[in-house]
């Protein structure tokens, strides 16, 4: 048994899933076109190393196998070993939507299978009824935005304007959200907390997914989003793997923005730190803490927030390394029944038109002390990998899903 790991790195897709065209990603391949624009030389001031994706931890796992699993072919300049070290494989999706809490739901055996509401693509996106009410329930002079929009464009637009007018800067995008930014010293951090809360009683009218806050700093076009965002997702719509652990008295690990994800259901400590780096701090802290038959559940939001979102190649391909390099300091941390699994919730192809996720299959790589190697093919459903963690957790089995683990 001893303890489970569930490492999202946010966004890190390995191609197109066979409902793509659905989505508009057909050919959309997060880790393939960072790879194959590092294998094209990768010279970048925002990547010290030049020349081939250099993520050597990883692919001795097995993901450059579980690429291909996905793909048909072997991502650019990345060479697997012929045994791999972990079990690799990838999953497609069952939900719906390609977002965020869709994707995490489903990892814990909840895949969403009814629509989300979303709003429109032409300006107008919000409805004048849902948005005289959170001008008159928070008191506000007015909204800027109202249009779908990338976070850090927006600021650029409407920042200096927004601090004039005090009129909260409202946007959303391709996922069911309702995004709410907000100067933190001239706005105040707290009133955006109060607005995005009201905010979400509201849309839940319009079955929204999550209000997220987008506090910032900055002046004169100038601007900078901090580690103060907050998601409020509706719930998940029956019990996940984290409840039933929960409910079968086990420690259930949040670190990063999985409590806001889950709604704050089905933990017992939640942990919060900014950067990927800090969660991987906290991450190997709760591998010295953590007790037998724990869940210690990360999301590392920076591939996607940083970098996915953004288009932002040689930032995502820097995260990347980064991320590999500090993967032995938590094997190390590993104790016997241990059984680590890497992640995502979606892609988004930071090659790809538009700033939003891409519909991909996420990959499903597992070590441990006790795993052995080898292929676990391509999983019709993310809660496969729940069902894993349950089962090698020893708890009853999920409605959903098959465990790759006998
Ligand atoms: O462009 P930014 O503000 O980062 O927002 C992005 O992040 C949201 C949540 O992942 C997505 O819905 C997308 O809109
Ligand atoms: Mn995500
Ligand atoms: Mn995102």
């Amino acid at each position: 048994m001893a303890r489970a790991f569930i490492l999202v790195l946010d966004s890190f897709g390995l191609g197109a899933t066979p409902d793509a065209a659905d989505f508009g990603d057909v050919g959309a391949d997060t880790f393939g076109s960072i790879a194959r624009w590092c294998a094209d030389g990768g010279e970048s001031e925002k990547r010290p190393a030049s020349g081939p994706l250099n993520i050597p931890n990883m692919v001795t796992l097995g993901l450059g196998k579980a690429s291909e699993l996905a793909t048909g072919h072997a991502p650019a300049g990345i060479v697997s070993p012929l045994e791999t070290e972990g079990l690799y494989g990838v999953c497609k999706e069952l939900s719906k939507g390609k977002d965020t809490p869709s994707g995490h739901w489903e990892i814990a055996g909840v895949p969403v299978l009814f629509d989300w509401g979303y709003f429109p693509t032409t300006p107008p996106s919000f409805p004048e009824d849902l948005l005289n009410a959170l001008i008159e329930r928070c008191d506000l002079p007015g909204v800027l935005g109202n249009k779908h929009a990338s976070g850090t464009v927006i600021l650029e637009e409407l920042g200096d304007e927004h601090i004039e007018t005090g009129k909260p800067i409202v946007y959303t995008s391709a996922d069911s959200v309702f995004q709410i930014a907000a100067h933190e010293e001239t706005f105040g951090l707290e009133r955006l907390y109060h607005v995005c809360d009201v905010a979400r009683e509201l849309v839940d009218a319009y079955n929204i997914g999550r209000v997220i806050a987008r506090p910032f700093v900055g002046q004169n076009g100038v601007f900078e989003r901090t580690g103060n965002r907050r998601d409020l997702a509706t719930p998940p719509p029956s019990k996940t793997l984290l409840d039933m652990l929960k409910d079968a008295g086990r420690e259930v690990i949040s670190i990063g923005k999985i409590a806001d994800i889950f709604a704050h259901q089905g933990l017992t400590q939640k942990i919060k730190a900014t950067g990927n780096m800090a969660l991987f701090d906290e991450t190997l802290h709760a591998a010295d803490t953590a007790p037998d038959g724990a869940l210690i559940f990360t999301n590392f939001v920076d591939f996607d927030q940083s970098f996915g979102h953004r288009r932002d190649v040689p930032g995502y391909a820097n995260a990347l390394e980064e991320f590999d390099a500090r993967l032995p300091e938590l094997q190390a941390k590993l104790q016997a029944g241990d059984l680590v699994i890497l992640t995502a919730d979606h892609g988004c192809d930071p090659t790809w038109p538009g700033s939003d996720h891409t519909r991909e299959h996420i990959p499903f790589i597992a070590f441990g002390p006790g795993i052995a190697g080898g292929s676990i093919g391509v999983r019709e459903s993310f809660a496969d990998i729940g069902q894993t963690v349950a089962r090698h957790l020893n708890i009853a089995p999920l409605e959903v899903g098959h465990s790759a683990l006998q």
